[in-house]
């Protein structure tokens, strides 16, 4: 749902700081709210946005040479890299000006290992022309050029542990890359942290149309895409487009009370979290709309805005979340009026590292539909512990 309009945008990644500080006539939205995170959420829109377009670019041309097989057979492409290298890039420059530059930490999903070997030679050298590549476009950071060292000392900028105390970023170089891989959504994310509690995020989610990907989305004749959201503390949600070419706009979740009509999101990837048990928990609240599945933390965005009025992820036994796939993505659900929770009810603990811990699943909605949701969550794991081993819950 969008209700309100906050400032002008065109080229969010092109302008200096301080014209994004500004709420006058410069390029750059202010983010304009008095928020105390005004500078750290304006130099975050500006790192994932570049890192956006260096996604986009690589993306138009994806080629199979440009992916490779990480340890745990999760495709890494170029662009993970690159993006990774860029944000931490942005981040520590803007940051040798600012108070917090000799604290500086970052925890990211990718680290420089398997570049620093003789295979990795070639991808590095494609990695660190493409960085180069879309700083030289974007034009406003000078004559600059990162040398191989220079992107493997970027990428492994984001090896910190995280925890409770202090400030830390969280980014997520590419969120879904599956399906990015696919040539579907992804999302580029970014959270700060400020003693283990997330307290501002962009995501920038480079194919998500402008339209509602909603029920009712589908009617809309505007078929452009590209957002980006941001989020801190106290301060709402802000979605913007890519290009920065409209202007930005609050949005609040929906305000759906009737579970009946409550459209959910889940992955794309059944890999990812138990569709029969999603299934159950929709069927258990009388939601007949089907589920939305799209990859990344683009499914916070979406809901964020109101496409959908429930998110659901149950991974399946054994996997650990990481605070990187939920920081931006929950602060970005919070701040436009929803609540981000787990099995338990509990609020996403993310003072314990680079892991979550929490209890089975990750679910958000809006405050109207909270105890429902949670009970009907809970009243389907009961269900799910009952089935005997190869049934479905969703048959019962
Ligand atoms: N077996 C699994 N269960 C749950 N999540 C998984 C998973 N394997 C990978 N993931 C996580 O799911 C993320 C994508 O989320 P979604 O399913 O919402 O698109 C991946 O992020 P990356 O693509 O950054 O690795 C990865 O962290
Ligand atoms: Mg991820």
């Amino acid at each position: 749902m969008v209700n309100e309009k906050l400032g002008q945008g065109s080229n969010l990644a092109a302008a200096p700081k301080s014209e994004m500080r500004s709420s006058g006539q410069g390029d750059v939205p202010s983010f304009g709210t008095g928020s105390s995170y005004e500078d750290d959420v304006a130099v975050a829109i500006r790192a994932v946005t570049l890192a956006s377009r260096l996604c986009q670019a690589v993306q138009r041309k994806l080629l199979s040479k440009e992916t490779q097989a990480k340890a745990d057979k999760s495709p890494v492409t170029v662009a993970d890299y690159g993006s990774q290298a860029l944000v931490s890039w942005v981040l520590q420059r803007e940051s040798l000006v600012d108070r917090a530059a000799l604290r500086f930490s970052m925890v990211a999903e990718e680290d420089s290992e398997d570049l620093r070997t003789e295979d990795g030679s070639a991808m590095l050298e494609r990695i660190t022309q493409l960085v180069n590549e879309t700083i030289a476009a974007d034009g406003s950071f000078g004559p600059v050029t990162l040398s191989k060292d220079d992107v493997l000392t970027a990428i492994d900028r984001g090896s910190s542990p995280g925890g409770p105390d202090g400030r830390h970023w969280v980014l997520d170089p590419i969120d879904g890359t599956r399906g990015f891989v696919r040539g579907d959504q992804y999302a580029v994310a970014l959270g700060l942290l400020e003693n283990g509690k997330v307290v501002a995020g962009v995501l920038g989610c480079p194919n998500l149309p402008l339209a509602s990907i909603g029920p009712n989305g589908a009617v809309s004749s505007d078929k452009s895409t590209g957002c980006l959201f941001a989020a801190s503390k106290g301060a709402g949600t802000t979605m913007h487009t890519m290009d920065g070419s409209l202007t930005a706009q609050k949005v609040h979740v929906s305000d759906v009370c009737d579970s009946k009509w409550a459209a959910f999101c889940e992955s794309y990837e059944a890999a990812h979290s138990k569709q029969d048990l999603t299934a159950n928990i929709a069927r258990i609240l009388g939601v007949s709309a089907p589920p939305i599945r799209i990859d990344s933390q683009c499914k916070y965005g979406a809901m964020a805005r109101g496409d959908a009025v429930i998110y659901l992820r149950f991974p399946h036994a054994g996997y650990r979340e990481k605070i990187w796939d939920h920081a931006a993505g929950s602060i970005v659900i919070t701040e436009a009026g929803g609540e981000v929770f787990d099995a338990a009810g509990k609020a996403l603990d993310f003072s314990k590292g680079r892991f979550l811990d929490l209890e089975h699943g990750i679910v958000a909605t809006n405050s109207h539909l909270k105890d429902a949701v949670l009970a009907a969550v809970q009243t389907a794991i009961k269900e799910e512990q009952n089935v005997p081993k190869g049934e479905s819950s969703s048959h019962l």
